[in-house]
C-alpha cells in the first residue's frame, strides 16, 4: 500500500462533489451517474469498474467536458469555488483515450510547438525549451526525441511512446490536475506499468494530482495508486486508499482468495457475470453499498489553497505565427502527397494536350476549343479537393481537443491553415498550364497565358475552398465524400457548356450562381477568344464568308458576354472567401 497523506496536504488542488447525478438527452430518466459525492485531494487516482460502469463519465463531469447532450445536477467545486472549462484550461490537462496528434511532426516538434502554443508568452525561448526537455525526461521518450510520430499509414513511434509523448504535452504546462481516460488501453503489461510508474512520480512529487480510469490493472500497476473510486452501475462502491480495498471487500464478505490479483478480485466481485441473476447481482453491490459509508464531503475543502495560476492565451499574432510554422513543417512533411498532385498536373496536362494537339484556328476548333477549355476547369482541383476531404475531418478533430485545451483561437489556426494551404495550392496549377497551354495551343501571348493560369489558381482554391467547406459542415469523412460530389456535379451542370450561360434556367439561377466552374469557364473562354480569328476551308464557306470568323462572335454566340473576364475573377474570389468564412463558423461553432 503506497498512500501518501503528505502529498494530499501539500496538492495544490481539491476537487469536491456532492449530489452528483449526470443524464443524457438519449435517456433522460435514467441516470448515467447516480447521486455521487466524494472528493478528490492529491495523489494518484484511479477510477475503475465494469464497461460502461461510468468511470469515463465522471472523470468527463469533474473536467468539465462532457458531451453536448449530456447535463449534470449537483455540486461540483475546486478548491471551495465553482468551476467551469475555462479555469480547468488554465491549470489541468487531459488526455483522451484516442490520442489524436499531428503525424507528420516528430516528438519534439509536437512537444516544441505544444510549449509554443501553450506556455506564458513573457516566458523567455530558453524556458520554454527547457520545459520540452523535462518533459521529455519525465515521460522517458528521449530516444524517439526525433522520431516522428506517424499515424494509421505511416509507421512512427510505438503505441506506449504515443501515449507518453500525449501526457508530456500535457506536463508542458505544469498542470494542477492531470485527467487521463484509460492511459493503458492497447499497451502490454510493462508498457503499462512503465507508464504508470512515471505517472505515480508525478503525482508523489506533489506538483500534479493524477486521475485516471483504468480497466483491470495487474496487480504490481494497482499497487501504485493511492486511492480508488470504484465504480458500479454509476454508483460509487468504494472511495478511499487503493490499499484498503481488499480489507473493506473482505469486511463486506468478500474474501481475496489467495495468489489472486486484488485488483481482479475487487473487479470479479462489482461486475455482474455473463447470464447472472439480476437480483444476485443487485445482491452482492447492496452488500457492498451498506458497508461503505460514504464520506461526508465539505464542498469547501481547499478553499484556503493559493489562488489557482492563471493562464492567458498567447497574443493572436504569436498563435498565427506558430501555427504557420507547425503547418508548413506539416506540409513539408507530407512532400509525397504535394509531388503527388504535381505528378496529377503534368499526367492530366500531358493526356489534355496530346487529345487536343494544337487545335488550330479552323472553324472545327470552336467547339473542340469550347470542350478543351471545360475540360481544364472541370479536371483542375478535383485531386486537392479530394484530399482535403479525405485528411480534414482527423485535422479538425485535433483542432478540437486543442481548443478543448485552451490552446489557440480559432480564427489563427484557421487563417495559418488558409495561408499554407493556399502557398501549397500555387504550383499544381502553374505546371499544368505550362504545359496544356502551348500543347494545345492556344493563343500564345504572355498576358492570355498568365491570365489562363490565374484562372486556374483561382479554380483549384475555389474547389478546395468548397471541400473546406464541406469538411467542416458536415464533419465526417463518410458524410462529406456523399456531399461534396453533390456541390461538385451541380457546379459542373450549370458550368455554362452543356447549356450556354444565356440559356441556364432562370429558377435554377441561385444554383448556379454558386458555380465556380461556369465562373473559370466563361473567364478562360473569353481570355482565349477575344481577339482570336479563325479561318475557314474553301468548302466552309457560306456566301463567300466564314460562317464565324472572330472569338467575339463565339462569345455572343455563347452569351459568354453576361459579365466580363476580371467580374468573373472577382466572382471566384468571392467564392473562395465566402466558402472559406462558411468553413471558419462551421469550426468555429460546431463542436461535435
Ligand atoms: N453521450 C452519451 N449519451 C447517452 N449515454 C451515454 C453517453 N456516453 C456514455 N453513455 C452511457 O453512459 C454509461 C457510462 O458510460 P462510460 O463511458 O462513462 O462508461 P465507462 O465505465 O467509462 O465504460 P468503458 O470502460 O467501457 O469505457 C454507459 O451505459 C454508456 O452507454
Amino acid at each position: 500500500m503506497t498512500f501518501t497523506p503528505h502529498v494530499e496536504e501539500q496538492s495544490k488542488a481539491v476537487l469536491s462533489w456532492k449530489h452528483l447525478t449526470v443524464r443524457s438527452k438519449r435517456s433522460p430518466e435514467k441516470a448515467l451517474l447516480k447521486d455521487l459525492s466524494g472528493n478528490i485531494t492529491g495523489g494518484f487516482w484511479s477510477l475503475m469498474g465494469p464497461s460502461g460502469s461510468g468511470k469515463s463519465t465522471l472523470v468527463n463531469t469533474l473536467a468539465c467536458r462532457l458531451t453536448p447532450g449530456m447535463w449534470f445536477e449537483g455540486e461540483i467545486r475546486l478548491n471551495g469555488r465553482m468551476y467551469c472549462l475555462h479555469d480547468l484550461k488554465c491549470m489541468s490537462g487531459y488526455v483522451m483515450q484516442d490520442d489524436l496528434m499531428n503525424g507528420a511532426l516528430t516528438v519534439w516538434e509536437t512537444l516544441f510547438y505544444a510549449g509554443e502554443l501553450r506556455l506564458p508568452h513573457d516566458m523567455t525561448v530558453e524556458h520554454r525549451r527547457e520545459r520540452v526537455e523535462e518533459s521529455i525526461v519525465e515521460m522517458g521518450i528521449g530516444h524517439v526525441r526525433d522520431v516522428v510520430v506517424g499515424d494509421s499509414l505511416h509507421k512512427g513511434i510505438s503505441g506506449g511512446e504515443r501515449k507518453r509523448l500525449a501526457v508530456a504535452m500535457e506536463l508542458i504546462t505544469h498542470p494542477v490536475l492531470l485527467f487521463l481516460d484509460e492511459p493503458t488501453s492497447g499497451l502490454d503489461s510493462v508498457t503499462a506499468l512503465s507508464l504508470c510508474s512515471k505517472l505515480k512520480s508525478l503525482a508523489a512529487s506533489g506538483r500534479t494530482t493524477v486521475i485516471c480510469t483504468i480497466h483491470q490493472p495487474q496487480s504490481k500497476l494497482f499497487a501504485l495508486f493511492d486511492n480508488l473510486i470504484l465504480l458500479k452501475a454509476g454508483e460509487i462502491v468504494y472511495l478511499g486508499p487503493a490499499g484498503k480495498a481488499v480489507s473493506f471487500f473482505e469486511k463486506a464478505g468478500f474474501p481475496c482468495p489467495p495468489m489472486t490479483n486484488p485488483a481482479d478480485h475487487l473487479m470479479d466481485v462489482i461486475t455482474p457475470e455473463l447470464g447472472e441473476d439480476a437480483d444476485i447481482a443487485k445482491a452482492k453491490g447492496d452488500r457492498l453499498k451498506k458497508y461503505f459509508t460514504p464520506k461526508v464531503v465539505d464542498l469547501h475543502a481547499g478553499s484556503d489553497r493559493p489562488a489557482m495560476p492563471m493562464r492567458q492565451l498567447i497574443p493572436w499574432p504569436k498563435q498565427f505565427h506558430v501555427l504557420f510554422r507547425r503547418s508548413l513543417q506539416e506540409h513539408r512533411r507530407k512532400w509525397v502527397q504535394v509531388a503527388t498532385q504535381i505528378l496529377n498536373s503534368i499526367l492530366m496536362s500531358i493526356l489534355i494536350g496530346f487529345v487536343f494537339y494544337r487545335i488550330g484556328d479552323s472553324q472545327a476548333s470552336i467547339s473542340v476549343r469550347q470542350a478543351v477549355l471545360f475540360f481544364c476547369v472541370i479536371n483542375q482541383g478535383i485531386f486537392a479537393s479530394l484530399e482535403t476531404i479525405n485528411s480534414f475531418p482527423s485535422e479538425r478533430a485535433l483542432t478540437l481537443r486543442e481548443r478543448a485545451a485552451g490552446t489557440y483561437n480559432v480564427s489563427a489556426y484557421f487563417l495559418a491553415k488558409t495561408a499554407t494551404d493556399t502557398l501549397f495550392q500555387l504550383l499544381p496549377p502553374v505546371v499544368f498550364s505550362a504545359i496544356v497551354y502551348h500543347l494545345v495551343g492556344l493563343q500564345d501571348t504572355p498576358e492570355k497565358f498568365w491570365v489562363f493560369t490565374g484562372f486556374m489558381i483561382l479554380c483549384q482554391l475555389s474547389a478546395t475552398s468548397l471541400a473546406t467547406m464541406v469538411s467542416c459542415v458536415a464533419r465526417t469523412t463518410d458524410l462529406s465524400v456523399v456531399v461534396l460530389p453533390l456541390f461538385i456535379e451541380i457546379g459542373r451542370l450549370f458550368g455554362g457548356y452543356f447549356l450556354p450561360p444565356a440559356q441556364l434556367p432562370l429558377y435554377f439561377s441561385w444554383l448556379y450562381a454558386l458555380s465556380y466552374v461556369k465562373y473559370t469557364y466563361v473567364g478562360i473562354a473569353q481570355n482565349e477568344l477575344s481577339g482570336l480569328k479563325f479561318t475557314c476551308l474553301p468548302s466552309e464557306l457560306v456566301d463567300a464568308a466564314c460562317p464565324i470568323s472572330s472569338g467575339e462572335e463565339v462569345i455572343k454566340r455563347l452569351g459568354l458576354d453576361f459579365i466580363t473576364r476580371d467580374q468573373a475573377a472577382g466572382i471566384l474570389i468571392l467564392l473562395v472567401v465566402i466558402c472559406r468564412v462558411v468553413a471558419y463558423l462551421g469550426l468555429r461553432f460546431i463542436k461535435w
